[in-house]
């Protein structure tokens, strides 16, 4: 995916127009695999075959993101799993325990979270994304969320983030700041791209 010839300058319209177009790329990659959602986290259930154990962080499918819960559901078979939950706009998220049969309701901005359950604190995260480039950089709905978290945990202990998303949602110019967090893999439903 590339971005129009026309795109403005500025960081902020530059995002803007990464994310219009990520969103597009994003949709007609969802469309097309709707078929065979669950079996395309086939290699990000290879990747966290290595970590068994370790707290994973997964996501609540949403939208027209790539679903990792045949991965989640794996792995909570090892080890704690939680989802993330918005507590308040511009601060980290918190992460509470998930299993495949929790019951579920819809938190801040329609991502959904378990209604009850421990908090814990992931060391491998998924994280959800418009748009990957193949250096790391990570384009996210703009809250900063995903940022702020990595940001707080790194400061404690080594965390993986695992990008996850469609390979159409590859963007070689992303355009980052200084406070966007990278990732150390990618996986998409085709293959694992590793950065470490
Ligand atoms: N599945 C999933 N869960 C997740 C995230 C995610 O990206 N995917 N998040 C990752 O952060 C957090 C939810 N963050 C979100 C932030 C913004 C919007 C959103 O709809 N933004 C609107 C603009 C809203 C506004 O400005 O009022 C938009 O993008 O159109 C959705 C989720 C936590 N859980
Ligand atoms: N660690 C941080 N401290 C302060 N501000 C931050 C931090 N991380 C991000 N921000 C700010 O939050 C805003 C949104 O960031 P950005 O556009 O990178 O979001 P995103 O990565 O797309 O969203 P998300 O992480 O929620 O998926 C920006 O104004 C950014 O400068």
């Amino acid at each position: 995916m590339t971005l129009p010839k026309s795109t403005p300058t500025s960081l902020a319209q530059r995002k803007d127009a990464a994310r219009k177009a990520a969103f597009a790329a994003r949709h007609t990659a969802h469309k097309a695999g709707e078929n065979a959602r669950m079996a395309q986290a086939g290699y990000l259930s290879s990747v966290l075959a290595k970590y068994r154990g370790v707290p994973l962080a997964g996501y609540a499918q949403m939208r027209t993101e790539i679903d990792p819960t045949a991965a989640m559901e794996e792995a909570s078979a090892h080890g704690p799993v939680c989802l993330p939950v918005i507590l308040a706009p511009a601060t980290p998220l918190k992460f509470r325990v998930w299993t495949p049969d929790c019951v579920m309701e819809a938190g801040a901005f329609g991502a959904k979270i378990p209604i009850i359950g421990d908090w814990i604190t992931p060391e491998i995260l998924i994280v959800p994304l418009l748009a990957f480039s193949r250096s790391g950089g990570r384009l996210g709905y703009g809250g900063g969320f995903y940022d702020r978290t990595l940001e707080g945990l790194r400061a404690h202990r080594p965390t993986i983030a695992i990008g996850f998303g469609y390979s159409a949602q590859e963007m070689p110019d992303l355009p980052l700041e200084l406070t966007d967090q990278p990732l150390d893999l990618i996986v998409t439903e085709t293959g694992i791209i590793d950065l470490s």
